[in-house]
């Protein structure tokens, strides 16, 4: 591994761990809102973005909404004053109503629906500060369509990429940005239509010690096309060299050592300057690092059972709970939070009809037993986002927590609104024939 930047390992501020949080609060959560259950803790969230800023003090960091929604999160994270980096229509519409002003949204469009450039024209209309970064030259014609001629921001395919899984490695993905060969001409005809503003490259998520280099030489290439757009008589308010830095997952990983990843993205990125003279700012779009070890999952174990080769705990949180397991084969640190003593190599098994739906395998844990709480940890990115309603099943709640309270901050769906979008041959809404689950039922431990 390199070692370079990433700090001495131990208990550090810059990595909360799964086994800081307090055991007997997360049961009695678990208790009172039922499993499966994402935690959220807000005053995290906040320290993480502070971290950022003081690592970053003179940069622009814009947070990577798509890492976690919910509607406090956003609103820590605009009250820290950090940007919104929005990845959709959707997630511009959530930033609006967090409270964000249309300066603070920047909304990244990936071979955009026609609905989501509606929109986004729309929200600018009102809001002319808003910034659309887009990724190919016919984007910008769509925009044209609409009436739109603010300010753009070009996402360029720097040609390298990093990441903790080639599923989320970007820099160097074909659907990603205009190819950097061809990115200054590019600018060179937005800058004639638009208010053209920055350039944007993102390498990938999940960035460690090991792959900083192909980040460094994102932001190399980046530094060398500024200067190029600088050259042909372009003012760039910002380069944009994206999110990415990842937090240790594995309970003995050292944390990135923020200092020096930010001394390295400076270094790397050289002076940029706009033709007369001026500064060009530095620009970032972490997610994963604003929420990651902010979140617990938790989950209760339903069946243990002896299979040939391995304990099984099954958990009714599973893929469409927390889909990085099966997704990725991410590790995420598991404790059966009901109990110390014993421990056994556990398999722990979603109810999700899968063979993918396995959240470990073998990992030693206290030997549980039925109704035990199993904690998951760094789920607070990514988490909550990516869960589904796959085999119907409703997606859990998530309570958040400031200051020492805890609330709800996004309730369960119920059994009853699965089918709540269909229609019966005659056009009209179907007849729900389930009824909600009670609150009482949904809570009631299983032993
Ligand atoms: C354009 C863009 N910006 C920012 C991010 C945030 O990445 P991360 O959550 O790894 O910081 C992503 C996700 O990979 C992304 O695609
Ligand atoms: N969903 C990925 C991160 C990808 C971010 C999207 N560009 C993960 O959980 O690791």
């Amino acid at each position: 591994m390199n070692t370079e930047l990433v700090a001495s390992s131990g208990k550090n501020p810059e990595a909360r761990r799964l086994s800081e949080w307090t055991r007997p609060e997360l049961l009695a959560l678990s208790e009172t809102y039922g499993s499966p259950l994402y935690v959220m803790d807000l005053d995290r969230v906040a320290e993480n973005c502070q971290r950022l800023l003081a690592a970053f003090p003179a940069a622009d960091i814009r947070y990577a909404v798509k890492a976690h929604t919910g509607r406090a999160v956003l609103e820590t994270v605009r009250e820290a004053g950090l940007d919104a980096e929005c990845a959709s229509a959707g997630e511009v519409l959530r930033s609006t109503e967090a409270g964000f002003d249309g300066d603070r949204i920047h909304y990244t469009a990936v071979n955009p629906p026609a609905e989501d450039l509606d929109y986004v024209v729309d929200v600018w209309v009102d809001n002319p500060e808003l910034t659309v970064t887009v990724g190919s030259a016919d984007t910008l014609d769509r925009l044209s369509e609409r009436g739109f001629d603010g300010r753009v921001c070009l996402r360029v395919n720097p040609g390298v990429g990093a990441g903790h899984h080639k599923k989320v490695q970007t820099g160097a993905a074909a659907k990603f940005g205009v190819p950097i060969e061809r990115a200054a001409d590019v600018a060179r005809a937005a800058a004639a239509r638009f208010e053209f503003v920055g350039i944007h490259a993102h390498a990938g998520s999940g960035i460690s010690g090991d792959d900083l280099s192909n980040h460094r030489e994102l932001v190399r290439r980046m530094g060398e096309l500024a200067r190029k757009i600088a050259d042909a008589g372009i003012a760039l308010e910002y380069v944009d060299v994206g999110g990415g830095f990842g937090v240790p997952y594995v309970e003995d990983e050292p944390p990135l050592d923020l200092n020096a990843v930010a001394a390295a993205t400076r270094k790397a990125l050289g002076t940029v300057e706009t033709p007369t003279g001026d500064a060009v700012q530095l620009a970032i779009e972490p997610g994963r690092y604003v929420v990651a070890d902010a979140g617990v999952l938790l989950t209760r174990v339903n069946t243990v059972k002896q299979a040939r080769d391995t304990l099984v705990a099954g958990t009714d949180a599973g893929m469409t709970t927390l889909l990085r397991p099966a997704m990725y084969d991410a590790y995420h640190p598991i404790e059966n939070i009901s109990r110390d003593g014993t421990v056994t190599p556990v398999t722990v098994a979603g109810p999700i009809c899968e063979t993918a739906d396995v959240l470990c395998e073998d990992r030693p844990v206290a030997t549980p037993e039925r109704g035990d709480i199993f904690a998951i940890g760094i789920a607070g990115a990514y988490g909550y986002e990516m869960a589904s309603t796959y085999n119907s099943r409703p997606r859990p709640a998530e309570v958040v927590h400031s200051d020492g309270e805890y609330r709800l901050g996004r309730r369960a769906e119920q059994l009853s609104e699965l089918t709540t979008l269909e229609t019966d041959s005659s056009g009209r809404a179907v007849q729900t024939l389930t009824g909600n689950i009670t609150a009482d039922k949904a809570h009631r431990s299983d032993q």
